[in-house]
């Protein structure tokens, strides 16, 4: 069965690489708005939902000549506060960075990944799912302005959710996480793993 990780993020790719599974990855595009009262784990689970819909249409088109099945991965990482409903997406601006940083600081905010494993017949037919939703609680030592002003200058927050990469300079701001940390990072891995395998035994049987 050919694995496909349907993400442009480098930190999931890296992830499954350090696992040894054999896969290629395939870019895909959704609109990421936020619908009006939307709660943050239903707005990560209608985005992996999204992304592999997605690539399940560009596989009619890719992968039409093969055979057998394909495993689709796609993922969606958002930061939460710790009211619990107001979600950290990625940063649009110096402003917005410093907005959402100002709320972070010297407090405990949340990072939710969803994960879904598809399975496609090389017809773009989804024919298994399997659902992934992780929660790390992260706790942030308190910033002050320079210190945001000099990560926002490293251009690292730009594209991540909640505007920090724990994985780079971002570890600096982070006191202790509770929870998995590869989950952070974009791909709660461990878990993906086990969906991984459970897939491989109910593809053999179908
Ligand atoms: C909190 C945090 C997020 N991130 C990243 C993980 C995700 O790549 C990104 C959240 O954006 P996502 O929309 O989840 O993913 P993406 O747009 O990067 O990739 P794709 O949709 O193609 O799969 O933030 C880190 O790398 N480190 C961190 O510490």
């Amino acid at each position: 069965m050919k694995i496909i990780l349907a993400s442009t993020s480098p930190r999931r790719q890296q992830l499954l690489a350090l696992a040894d599974i054999d896969f290629v990855t395939q870019a895909v595009e959704v609109d990421e708005s936020v619908l009006p009262d939307e709660t943050p784990q239903d707005y990560i689970v209608r985005m992996v939902q999204a992304k592999a819909a997605a690539a399940g249409q560009d596989l009619t088109e890719l992968y039409e000549t093969g055979e057998g099945h394909y495993l689709v991965i796609t993922s969606d990482t958002i930061g939460v506060l710790a009211d619990g409903v107001s979600i950290l997406v990625k940063p649009t601006d110096k402003a917005d960075a410093f907005a959402m940083w100002q709320k972070m600081s010297n407090t405990q905010h949340a990072v939710w990944t969803a994960v879904q494993l598809t399975v496609f017949d090389n017809k773009g037919n989804s024919l298994h799912t399997e659902n992934i939703l992780e929660k790390t609680e992260v706790t942030f030592v308190e910033l002050d302005e320079p210190a945001m002003e000099a990560y926002w200058a490293s251009g690292e927050p730009a594209d991540k959710a909640g505007g920090y990469a724990i994985q780079g300079k971002g570890a600096a701001w982070v006191e202790r996480i509770n929870g998995s940390y590869s989950n952070v990072v974009g791909l709660p891995l461990s878990q993906t793993l086990v969906a991984i395998k459970n897939i491989e035994k109910k593809v053999a049987g179908l």
